[in-house]
């Protein structure tokens, strides 16, 4: 028996003044998957999130929720009122029908306990982005949806984030859509990517993606600039080798996908 998508974006289109920034999109996203959308700046990854948020219409094309789906989101940027005097956990309580006892679990899940009298005016950038994620996990979601989840933070600090993804989405059996701008950063927490430039460029799992002319296309000289880059060590099995969705992981432990040794610099 196959269960109904979450969410089903059809043949999006959108404009801003003339500039097709959303062209003939299509996506699904099924329960438990992670999805990471992968594109240059501009090329619309936030624009298609809000839009698949319904916090932005598109000029043609529909978005199906699955009925009373629970959303928690991540976005891009929060700005606050500087003059509010506001404490991390005065902030998480905003969260509707969030309890002292959850937010709590949350900050100790994040390793940022510490942090729950803190002004939230006063965080670092890696520090917000916890605080952030803590905010989307409060409300329970069945869709964990990050915008550029680790912009702040520092090198270290992205890949324990991009490990925790994960395991959260195994602890609460979650589907995750993601926003990221490097492919090689999120493929061991991913199992589907969608590369973007206005259209789909390319999709699937990120093995394939990152081997797919039209990815090389778009990302290929960063490669060749001789920045660091990383290869990919499967840990897993796959079942079904033509379409590589469906595949077994280790999940043993809290980093099922620790591929920090496979770090390579050309
Ligand atoms: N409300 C808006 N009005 C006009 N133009 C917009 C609006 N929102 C986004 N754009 C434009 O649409 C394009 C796509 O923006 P979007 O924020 O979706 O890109 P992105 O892929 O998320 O970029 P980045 O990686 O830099 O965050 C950009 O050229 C942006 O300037």
């Amino acid at each position: 028996m196959t269960s109904q998508p979450l969410l089903e974006g059809k043949d999006l289109c959108l404009s801003f003044r003339q500039k097709k920034v959303l062209d003939n999109i299509s996506l699904t996203v099924n329960a438990g998957q992670i999805i990471t959308l992968i594109g240059p700046n501009g090329c619309g990854k936030s624009t298609l999130t809000k839009v698949l948020l319904g916090l932005q219409q598109p000029d043609t094309g529909s978005v199906r929720t699955q009925r009373n789906l629970r959303i928690g989101y991540m976005p891009q940027q929060l700005p606050l009122d500087e003059r509010m005097p506001l404490t991390v956990s005065g902030f998480l309580r905003l969260t509707r029908r969030s309890t002292r006892a959850d937010i709590a679990h949350w900050l100790e899940r994040l390793n940022i306990s510490h942090l729950g009298e803190q002004s939230v005016h006063k965080l670092s950038g890696g520090e917000w982005q916890r605080v952030l994620l803590a905010r989307a996990l409060l409300v329970k979601p069945q869709l964990l949806v990050l915008d550029e989840p680790v912009q702040g933070v520092d090198v270290q600090g992205q890949l324990e984030l991009y490990q925790l993804i994960p395991a959260l989405r195994d602890e609460l059996g979650c589907a995750v859509l993601m926003v990221s701008h490097d492919l090689h950063l999120v493929m061991s927490a991913t199992d589907e990517v969608i590369c973007l430039n206005g259209h789909v460029c390319c999709s699937g799992h990120p093995e394939t993606v990152s081997a797919d002319p039209a990815y090389l296309e778009l990302f290929g000289k960063r490669l060749d600039d001789g920045i660091a880059y990383y290869t990919h060590h499967h840990d897993h099995e796959h079942c079904d080798h033509d379409h590589g969705h469906e595949h077994t992981h280790d999940h043993s432990n809290n980093h099922p996908h620790d591929h920090t040794q496979s770090k390579q610099h050309d």
